[in-house]
């Protein structure tokens, strides 16, 4: 596997050793050890999830706060999202910033993002299984965003606004300004 930390300390792209042949392919998508070993953390992931969603729709940016908090492994199992994560951690130097990075099943790229991040997906493929870990279960009361659009993140989602499909939940997150980091 190949393990690469992004701009944002603590994240990181894992690209896997695919096996094919002629059956088709097998690749380990989350070995513990090996993973520890990359990120150099312990972790402990106790829920895996998984959503189904058209094109354009757009998940996020979500997060739940401390003692909820979670680290997210993700990756796409059917076709192709832009996935992105915020730095919601008030003493990062990159506070506010975001990485995006295109996961899509043929690529089989797996993005991690520790605590204290903000994630969301927008699907470009007609359909996409979202496929993730986390380490902390859900919690709904500590559930909550910052809205998709915020101008003080300005995330380029790469994708005709008009034509975005929304919870009414993430239509009406909190805007970036408004929010007080507890990370
Ligand atoms: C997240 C979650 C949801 N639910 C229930 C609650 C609702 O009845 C239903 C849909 O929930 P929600 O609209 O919050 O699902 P998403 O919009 O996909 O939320 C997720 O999307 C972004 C991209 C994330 O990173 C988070 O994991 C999570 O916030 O599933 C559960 O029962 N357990 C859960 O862990």
């Amino acid at each position: 596997m190949t393990v690469k930390e992004t701009a944002l300390k603590g994240c990181f792209t894992i690209q896997p050793n695919v096996f094919e042949d002629k059956r088709g392919y097998f690749f380990e998508s989350f070995n513990q050890g090996k993973f520890e070993e990359h990120i150099g953390i312990k972790i402990d992931f106790v829920q895996d999830n998984e959503s189904k969603s058209q094109k354009g729709v757009l998940r996020g940016l979500h997060f739940q706060i401390p003692p909820y908090a979670q680290a997210k492994l993700v990756r796409v199992v059917q076709g192709e999202v832009l996935d992105v994560a915020v730095d919601l951690r008030k003493d990062s130097p990159t506070f506010g910033k975001h990485q995006s990075v295109l996961l899509t099943a043929k690529n089989k790229t797996q993005f991690f993002m520790p605590r204290g991040f903000a994630h969301g997906f927008l699907v470009l493929s007609d359909t996409a299984i979202f496929s993730y870990k986390i380490d902390n279960v859900y919690a709904p009361d500590h559930d909550t965003g910052i809205i998709w659009n915020d101008k003080d993140l300005n995330i380029d989602w790469q994708f005709e606004k008009e034509k975005l499909i929304l919870s009414e939940k993430d239509k009406n997150l909190q805007s970036f300004k408004n929010f007080k980091s507890p990370f």
